[in-house]
This record gives C-alpha cells, sequence and structure tokens, in this order.
C-alpha cells in the first residue's frame, strides 16, 4: 500500500486480493480487523484498494467529503450510459446528474400527494391486504420468509405508476420473483467471480455457458418498467399529475429543469430512476419486517406492551395513523431497536476517492473504494451498553418519551444517505403496527444470539430463512378495514 495509507491485513492475493482472509462473514472478519487495525483499515477486495471505515466519526466525516461522493464503477454501463458516458439514476449515478436526480426522486417522495392518493392511504392498503391474507391462515403456523415482498413492491408500484394491484397480479409476482433472482444471485460466489472478471463473465454469457442472472434479472425488470413509463408518455396530463412517473415527465417538458432531464438522458434517467426506487426500497424494508417479526416472536412482553399502546392511542377500533407515532414512544423505540439488530445494510454501498486526497490523517489514493461500515457502529460497546441485548427501553427517558439514538444509522449518514429513508419510515411503522394489532406471533425460541443475528448477512436469503424457522400466527381480532 502507499505510504500514509491505513494499515490492513498484509500478503493481499493476485486477483483475489484479501478475499482469502474473509473467512465465511465479511461482517465477523471486519470486526476482527478493526480489533487488530484500528477504526479505519485498508485491504484489497479483489483487485480493488479499499478502506473500511468502522466508526462513528470517520463515516460521518466521510458521508460529507466532497473526493468521497461518487460511487465505484464497477457495475458501470449495466443500465446504460448516458449522452457524457455516465450512469444513470441515482444509485449508481455521479455528479451533477446524480445531485439533480437525487434532489428530484427526494422532493417527490417528500410531497408525495397524487390526487386523492396520499402515500399513508397507499400503504394503509397494503397492510390491509396483507393482513386478510395472512388471517386466511387461521392460525396456522406458516414461514414468514417472503411474505412482505409483495406488499413492499405494490405499494412502490403504486407510488410509481399509480396504478393499485392485487396481491396476486402476474406482474407484481413476476418482479418480486426477478429480485429473489437478483438477491440470491448478488449474494452468491459467482456474483463476486462475476464482478472480478467481468470480461470472462461478458465471454461466458456470450457464449451461453453461464449467465450472472442479477444481470439478466435486472435487466427484465427494466422491460416491466418500460411499459408503464410508455403508457404515462402518451397519456401524459401536465394539469392532473397521477404519481412519480408523471411528475418525471414534467421535469423532463421544463425547460427550466436540470440538463439531466432533457432528451433521450432524461428519458434513461427516468426508466433508471424507477427501477432504483424498486432495487432500494423492496428487500431493504421486506427484510427489516421480517426480522421485527423474529425479534417480536422471541419477546412476547415487547409484543403485548406494543399492543397495549397501540390500544391506548386509537381506542382499539383502528390502527394508528402516523402521526399518532408520537404518542407511540415504546413503538418507535422497539422499531429502532429492530432497525439497530438487524442491520440490514450492514457494509452500505460504497464510494470510491475521485481524486488523491488526505482524511483523518490517512492518504486516500484516487479510485480508492470507500465502505462505511454500519454494522460495527450499531453494535459498538461505545454507544451501546450490552449491545446484543434487544432492549427498546434503552431509548425511552425517565419521563418516558422516545429519544433517537443519533448512533442508529442504518440509513447511513451523509450527502448520500439512504434517499428513501422517510418513505421507510412510514411502511415500517404501518406494517408493524397493522401487524402487531392483528396477530400474536409466536415462533421457536430463537437459538441465534442477537450477536449472531446480526453476523448472518440480512439480505442473504438463504441465511435468514435457515434462521426464521416458522412463525406461528394466532388472530387476535380483526376488524372494519383492518
Ligand atoms: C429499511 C429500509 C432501508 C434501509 C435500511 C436503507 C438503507 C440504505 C443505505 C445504507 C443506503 C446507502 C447510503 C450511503 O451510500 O451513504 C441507501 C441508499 C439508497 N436508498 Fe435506501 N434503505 C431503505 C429503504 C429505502 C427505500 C424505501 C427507498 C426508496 C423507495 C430507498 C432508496 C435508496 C436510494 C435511491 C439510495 C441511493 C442514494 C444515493 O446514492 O444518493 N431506500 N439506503
Amino acid at each position: 500500500q502507499p505510504k500514509g495509507f491505513p494499515n490492513g491485513p498484509s500478503f493481499a492475493l493476485p486477483f483475489i486480493g484479501h478475499g482469502y482472509r474473509l473467512g465465511n462473514s465479511i461482517i465477523k472478519s471486519y470486526h476482527r480487523f478493526r480489533g487488530e487495525y484500528g477504526d479505519i483499515f485498508g485491504l484489497f477486495l479483489g483487485s480493488s484498494r479499499t478502506i473500511i471505515l468502522n466508526d462513528f466519526d470517520s463515516i460521518q466525516e466521510s458521508g460529507f467529503h466532497e473526493d468521497f461522493m461518487d460511487r465505484p464503477k464497477f457495475l458501470a454501463g449495466l443500465k446504460g450510459t448516458l449522452s457524457d458516458g455516465g450512469e444513470p439514476g441515482v444509485i449508481f449515478s455521479n455528479g451533477k446528474q446524480w445531485s439533480e436526480q437525487r434532489r428530484f426522486a427526494l422532493r417527490t417522495l417528500r410531497d408525495f400527494g397524487f390526487g386523492k392518493q396520499k402515500m399513508e392511504e397507499i400503504i394503509d392498503d397494503q397492510v390491509s391486504q396483507l393482513c386478510s391474507i395472512l388471517e386466511s391462515k387461521q392460525g396456522q403456523p406458516m414461514s414468514v420468509f417472503g411474505v412482505f415482498n409483495v406488499s413492499v413492491l405494490n405499494g412502490l408500484w403504486s407510488i410509481t405508476t399509480g396504478q393499485s394491484l392485487s396481491q396476486d397480479d402476474p406482474k407484481i409476482q413476476r418482479i418480486n420473483q426477478l429480485f429473489n433472482e437478483s438477491d440470491e444471485s448478488s449474494a452468491s460466489l459467482m456474483f463476486l467471480f462475476a464482478i472480478l472478471f467481468p470480461n470472462l463473465e461478458k465471454l461466458l454469457s456470450k457464449t451461453g455457458l453461464w449467465s450472472m442472472k442479477f444481470k439478466t434479472a435486472m435487466e427484465e425488470i427494466g422491460k416491466v418498467c418500460k411499459q408503464p413509463i410508455r403508457e404515462h408518455e402518451e397519456t401524459f396530463d401536465p394539469n392532473n399529475l397521477r404519481d412519480f412517473i408523471d411528475t418525471h415527465i414534467q421535469e423532463q417538458q421544463n425547460p427550466e429543469s436540470g440538463i439531466s432531464f432533457h432528451g433521450q438522458d432524461g428519458k434513461l434517467n427516468l426508466q433508471v430512476v424507477t427501477e432504483d426506487l424498486f432495487a432500494a426500497g423492496s428487500s431493504t424494508v421486506s427484510m427489516t419486517l421480517t426480522w421485527a417479526v423474529l425479534f417480536l416472536a422471541n419477546y412476547p412482553d415487547i409484543q403485548t406492551k406494543i399492543q397495549n399502546e397501540i390500544k391506548a392511542v386509537t381506542g382499539g377500533n383502528r390502527v394508528p395513523t402516523n402521526s399518532e407515532r408520537q404518542n407511540m414512544p415504546f413503538t418507535e423505540a422497539t422499531i429502532h431497536e429492530i432497525q439497530r439488530l438487524a442491520n440490514i445494510v450492514p457494509n452500505s454501498v460504497p464510494r470510491e476517492a475521485t481524486k488523491d486526497t488526505y482524511f483523518r490523517g490517512y492518504f486516500i489514493p484516487k479510485g480508492t473504494q470507500i465502505f462505511p461500515n454500519l454494522g460495527e457502529v450499531l453494535m459498538d460497546p461505545k454507544h451501546f451498553s450490552n449491545p446484543s441485548k434487544f432492549d427498546p427501553s434503552r431509548y425511552i427517558n425517565e419521563s418516558g418519551k422516545f429519544v433517537p439514538s443519533p448512533y442508529v444509522i442504518p440509513f447511513g449518514l451523509g450527502k448520500r444517505r439512504c434517499l428513501g429513508e422517510t418513505l421507510a419510515r412510514v411502511e415500517l411503522f404501518k406494517f408493524f403496527t397493522g401487524l402487531v394489532d392483528h396477530f400474536k406471533m409466536k415462533g421457536p425460541v430463537m437459538h441465534l444470539s442477537a450477536r449472531n443475528v446480526h453476523y448472518i448477512h440480512p439480505i442473504d436469503p438463504f441465511h435468514l430463512k435457515f434462521a426464521l424457522y416458522r412463525i406461528q400466527t394466532d388472530n387476535l381480532k380483526a376488524f372494519g378495514k383492518f
């Protein structure tokens, strides 16, 4: 490594770098390296020079460091290329076009409300459909793995396209299947292989010997998203903006809008931003909810406490509204604690140094990948006493108020922090209270300690399936729409 670069493990091998030192859990290995080399350590992931940031202060500072704003180019060109050669969309885009599309998407999601369709109503509808499906199981043991996927996807479909689909609609079922395939593929060794050796991957897929499922799934998701965009372009009415897609089309027609909305670039950006919302906003929310069920099933007292809190706020004949959250400190605290321990995006999304630079006294050469290791902060004993313990009461002060911890950072920190945080928080609250209000969740006692749960790669479906066993739902009550 160059002089002044953060210390880290020695002996990187050609092509795989320190891959051979990571064992079967990257999360555990990083924890060990932090103990050996300190809060910031360096290593080679494949042939990419990388630094891993493991403490709150460095993650926060890096989030605002102007030389660390870009995403790495390893999936470059996957979703098409803009006229300046850049990446479209938000997740993997960079520079001016990233900031324009991000600002637009943030604003549109924040002010969301098209016609009579408010965001909360869309989510309520999904919660209600899901509860009916679970009720139809009549308390029989069932696996909750994947149960939330379609509801969350359906909500996103409504927000982006304005169409409300039923749970068994073939389109939404297909998107769900494709995302499952792409999640499984991106958790596999072959995915790593394809990223390390892109040319070989291209050759294999051209000859039909092997193709990266992640890529084919994402391509098909792209095609599915194209259809409603085409329909919206044909029926667009500037006086009646129906949804996210319409709002983007309006921006494309506005001569004063940013350059990334103009011409073919504008069309490609709409396509990829829509896909990005699906890609970033589906399994993150549904996996968090799945972990929520796992924790609730293992802590029946907490379940009862939340049921009582819901009853106290609503009088027991409806589910709470999003604005009633402030009167439900224990529910808020429990969701906060679930997000801390579920650790859904443990290493966040990587960024890249755009030039040779200095960070906290270290020299960081251009092209270095930066991974904010959020999981280390979420479990840091400096910030959480007995961090392995599932304990929502740690966020409740003496006067019974919910006090969120600044160190619970599942959405990341800085200028590229999660764009869908507001939506995710509403979804988590609505699905969570809807479920607890309807069902008593029981499951086999979790033999895994919270620390072990934390170490399982949360979006690796095989591991989660292994951890979840079966959860039994007992019908408590069903009223009105809910
Ligand atoms: C529990 C749910 C969620 C979690 C834990 C989560 C977490 C994250 C994290 C850690 C990042 C990377 C931040 C960084 O690079 O600093 C991210 C980025 C992003 N998230 Fe989320 N997310 C969630 C839900 C959502 C939802 C619902 C949406 C949208 C519908 C969304 C859209 C995005 C997008 C577009 C980015 C890229 C932002 C950028 O590069 O500027 N996420 N998310």
